[in-house]
């Protein structure tokens, strides 16, 4: 039984099951992507990196019609994980102790703008050091700014770490090589430098900071980025890696950042690796960063494709036919004369005691699936459903192919998944909220 229509099916299925994916494909779920990745404060050019990343990766793969978003965003899961396995990591800890190891001090300088949470960064930084039992001196270097020595020197008194400084307006290179004097004096393990704030545009500041690179030539060089700060984070984290090639990243304020856009851009734009993070303000708000944890947020559990191309498919729900009433004065009078005899109509149940389809031709079925993008039925019925709706298709004198170019017409009434009524509904109210409230990338890409 149903051969004929599983046959019909089988190619058709081809075309709409299983499909080879082209440009216009993914344009649609790609959008979506990028107006997500937008209001997560991903970087413009940092999203169409990734748009075309994704487009080499799909295009001319094959893939379920009604996976394409979820592959997309697997496929966006995996090209992310890739930008930060390949920006690598910097085990800070273990390096500390193999230059201990050596007798000599590790030296580590801050870099970034003014109020991201740089010196804070840095008490949180020496509060690690001393808990993994590491000797602590920091570099009061931000002679620049009112208020940044006290502010240093209070963090080092509640630490209890040594805090070398000189007056404002010193050379901040020269309190960076006492720092390291002192430290090799007194066998302190770890020189935390505290450069001065500065925005990335100022040459004269920029320069300063490579000075003081030069002067103590540190171990490693930090980025501090504030991860509430979007698309300024991206442009400071560009015009400092210019200038000093920084070795690694720490966001601050990741606690109130529900979005992660940052973190992506940094490591896309610098190539290099975000270290930690701040989240809050105590001292032990500072959690070294794990990529399989940022990527679970993001994205929820991982489901590789081929998991995803296993997952059933969604069941198609079939709307009840509306009734067709027939008003008195449609009536038609037929004339003896163009008496035409026609033979007894089968009823439904007396067509569904056989092949459903008989009479219809293999063209036909395929045509007008293809046409009203209709999936093979699951059951019986569905077939009974479909093909009464073809035989209504036929002799309604519906368009015999596809138009080129022009969006699918519906059939009537719609056949729908389940999912993709409740998106149209969500998509609707959402059209209905104004101001468009914004969504995190988060939201999107769980969806
Ligand atoms: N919620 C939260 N607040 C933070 C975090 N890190 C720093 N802050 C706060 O951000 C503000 C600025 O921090 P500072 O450390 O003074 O900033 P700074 O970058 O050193 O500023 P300059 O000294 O001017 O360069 C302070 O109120 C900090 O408590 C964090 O991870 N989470």
């Amino acid at each position: 039984m149903f051969e004929k229509l599983r046959n019909a099916f089988s190619l058709a299925a081809k075309s709409f099951g299983e499909k080879e994916l082209k440009e216009k494909d993914i344009d649609e779920v790609l959008f979506e992507l990028e107006i997500a990745l937008l209001e997560s404060d991903v970087a413009t050019e940092v999203i169409d990196s990734i748009k075309d990343d994704l487009k080499k990766q799909l295009i001319g793969s094959t893939v379920n019609k009604d996976k394409i978003a979820e592959t997309v965003k697997q496929e966006l899961r995996k090209s992310i994980s890739n930008m930060f396995n390949d920006a690598g990591t910097v085990d800070i800890l273990s390096n500390i102790q193999k230059k201990k190891e050596k007798g000599e001090p590790y030296i580590i300088s801050f870099m970034g703008i003014n109020g991201t949470g740089k010196t804070t960064t840095i008490a949180k930084f020496a509060n690690l050091l001393r808990e993994n039992k590491y000797s602590v001196v920091i570099a009061a270097a931000d002679t620049y700014r009112a208020g940044a020595i006290e502010q240093i020197s209070e963090h080092g008194k509640r630490l209890n770490v040594k805090v070398i400084a000189q007056n404002y307006g010193s050379d901040p290179a020269a309190v960076a090589r006492d720092a390291v004097l002192y430290a090799k004096s007194h066998k302190i393990d770890c020189i935390l430098i505290d450069t001065a704030g500065r925005m990335q545009t100022s040459k004269n500041l920029m320069d300063q900071i490579s000075k003081i690179n030069k002067v103590v030539n540190p171990d490693l060089k930090l980025f501090v980025g504030d991860s509430l700060a979007g698309n300024d984070t991206v442009s400071q984290a560009r015009e400092f890696h210019n200038y000093t090639k920084f070795d690694g990243a720490i966001l601050t304020k990741s606690d109130a950042d529900a979005r992660g856009g940052s973190a992506i851009s940094i490591v896309k734009v610098t190539s290099s690796p975000i270290l930690y993070l701040g989240v809050g303000q105590e001292y032990s708000d500072l959690k070294s960063f794990n990529k399989e944890v940022f990527l679970e947020t993001i994205f929820g559990p991982e489901e590789s494709v081929e998991e995803i191309k296993k997952k059933p498919e969604p069941k198609v729900e079939l709307k009840p036919e509306p009734k067709v009433e027939l008003k008195p004065e449609s009536k038609v009078e037929l004339k003896p004369e163009s008496k035409v005899e026609l033979k007894p109509e089968r009823s439904t149940q007396e067509i569904s005691n056989d092949d459903p389809f008989v009479g219809i031709s293999t063209q036909d079925i395929e045509k007008y699936s293809d046409i009203f993008d209709v999936s093979p039925p699951e059951s019986d019925d569905q077939a009974r459903k479909l093909a009464a709706d073809i035989r209504k298709w036929i002799s309604a004198g519906r368009p015999k192919s596809k138009p080129k170019d022009e969006p699918k017409s519906k059939p009537e009434p719609e056949m729908k998944t389940k999912d993709e009524s409740e998106e149209e509904d969500e998509v609707d109210s959402e059209k209905d909220e104004k101001p468009i409230k914004k969504r995190s990338l988060f939201g999107w890409l769980k969806k």
